[in-house]
């Protein structure tokens, strides 16, 4: 199998109210790659998925699969975009088989009667996210990390060798999170290239090789240990990073002990769940950083 490339190439893109939501954004990634597209609320994150799906065409610059235009990897259906629960409509009558089997649909004739090698490729992918039993269940009557699951699904079904995953672990719980976490690794041995826009920036050195860090444009991409510094995050988080007072801060170990202030060279930096500022250092040990208190008055 030819090995498989994800081009970006000074991307810009406006919408027809004149909005520009990407200017001039880069990056490049190849196949056996989980890279994580990380920034805030509005700075492009689906506006670049989109334009990986050529549901919006650049005014500039260009996105290339294999070196080649998107239109013809749609056609090959290498491309595979797992939504964001709010852009789905649930009430939908389809189970989950049927959006399953949508996966297929690319390489179906029109009546899109499924042989039997659509009945097996459906099964298959659903008994590897574990939903099988749930196969005839409406997608409307699953639970949130069960939803996520079947369009999981749905990408393993078409045989998507770059798949986009848009905040995949909102809303699921830590089980579910684990078993899509190892779903993606599974995907990466085999040589695709995993996009996922995440603000779960806790979970983000565990499992991604990457990081684009992304403001309307590209701030910073690479390995993740290079990319998820104080200078970058700062970038990317400005106004939420500020309030942490990174020289006056404490660090304390996972015991409550103070430990040091933040040197340079303890990277990466992470945000936890909870608002704290969390890193591991070069051995591994994970530090938490607690926010100051504001002084009263
Ligand atoms: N169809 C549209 N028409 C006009 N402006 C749009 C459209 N879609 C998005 N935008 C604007 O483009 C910018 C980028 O939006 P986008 O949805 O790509 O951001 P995002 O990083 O995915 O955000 P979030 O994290 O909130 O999902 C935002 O300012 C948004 O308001």
């Amino acid at each position: 199998m030819t090995p498989l490339t994800l081009d970006v190439e000074s991307v810009s893109v406006a919408y027809s109210n004149g909005h520009r939501a990407l200017h001039d954004a880069t990056f490049h990634l190849k196949g056996g790659t989980i890279c994580a597209l990380v920034g805030v609320n509005g700075s492009g994150k689906s506006t670049l998925f989109k334009s990986i799906m050529g549901f919006v065409h650049p005014d500039c610059g260009a996105v290339r699969i294999n070196g080649r235009p998107v239109r013809v990897a749609l056609r090959e259906n290498l491309v595979a975009y797992v939504p964001q629960a709010e852009e789905v409509d649930w009430q939908f009558p389809v189970n989950v088989t049927d959006v399953t089997m949508m996966g297929r649909y690319g390489s179906m004739n029109f009546l899109r009667i499924p042989r039997a090698t659509d009945k097996a490729a459906v099964e298959e992918s659903l008994k590897r996210v574990s939903m099988w039993d749930f196969r005839e269940r409406q997608i409307g009557e699953l639970s949130g990390g069960q939803k996520k699951r079947v369009f999981l699904a749905r990408a393993l079904a078409q045989g998507a060798r770059i798949i986009l995953l848009d905040e995949p672990f909102t809303g699921v719980d830590v089980k579910t999170e684990e078993a899509i976490i190892a779903l993606l690794r599974e995907l990466r041995e085999a040589g695709c290239i995993i996009l996922v826009s995440t603000h779960n920036l806790g979970s983000v050195p565990e499992f991604c090789d990457q990081v684009v860090l992304i403001n309307r444009t590209v701030l910073a991409y690479g390995d993740t240990h290079d990319v998820f510094t104080e200078q970058n995050l700062t970038k990317a988080f400005g106004g939420v990073l500020r309030q942490f007072h990174f020289e006056e801060s404490t660090i304390q170990d996972h015991d409550g002990r103070a430990v040091r202030v933040l040197s340079d060279d303890e990277r990466p930096l992470v945000f936890g769940k909870d608002g704290h500022l969390e890193y591991k250092d070069r051995e591994g040990r994970e530090h938490i950083v607690k926010q100051r208190e504001e002084e009263e008055g």
